[in-house]
């Protein structure tokens, strides 16, 4: 399976450790930086995740920045992305469960990094639930 990541200048450390993890598992990674700590805009790193999972290069995304906000509104700005903000494991198990998510998004200002690794983890090992929840998924797309 392959994942897709991104980060600004406020996610990097958190990157790197999640990737450590990712390959660790077995997963390949598909790494679109930054991988510095000098000031960058997240729109920048936020766009090519989301292309890989609405392209199937990818089946899930991770998106970090300092409180996810940012990365959030700009991948679900993409056609078929369901990013979910998260920053317990069980609203992770929530948008996995509930809404199908495909990108986590991670507020590295507001988590500790150990905690990114298991929303990672949590995120990647729980599946749909699918019934009344897939009946709420479909009416999500705007036809605009
Ligand atoms: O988009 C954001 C705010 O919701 C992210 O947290 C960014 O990481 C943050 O805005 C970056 O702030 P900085 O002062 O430029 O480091």
């Amino acid at each position: 399976m392959t994942i897709s990541i991104g980060n600004d200048h406020a996610g990097t450390d958190y990157k790197f450790a999640i990737v450590k993890y990712l390959e660790e598992q077995g997963y390949t990674v598909l790494n679109h930086g930054t991988d510095s700590k000098d000031s960058v805009d997240y729109p920048d790193f936020v766009h090519p995740v989301a292309t890989d999972v609405t392209n199937q290069k990818a089946t899930f995304g991770i998106l970090i920045c300092g409180s996810a906000n940012g990365v959030a509104i700009t991948a679900n700005k993409h056609q078929g992305i369901r990013a979910g903000l998260c920053w317990t494991k069980e609203i992770v198990e929530l948008i996995r469960g509930h809404n199908n998510a495909n990108i986590l998004c991670i507020p590295s200002r507001f988590t500790a990094i150990e905690q990114a690794v298991e929303m990672v983890e949590t995120f990647l090992n729980t599946e749909f639930e699918g019934g009344r929840h897939q009946r709420r998924v479909d009416k999500i797309p705007l036809s605009c």
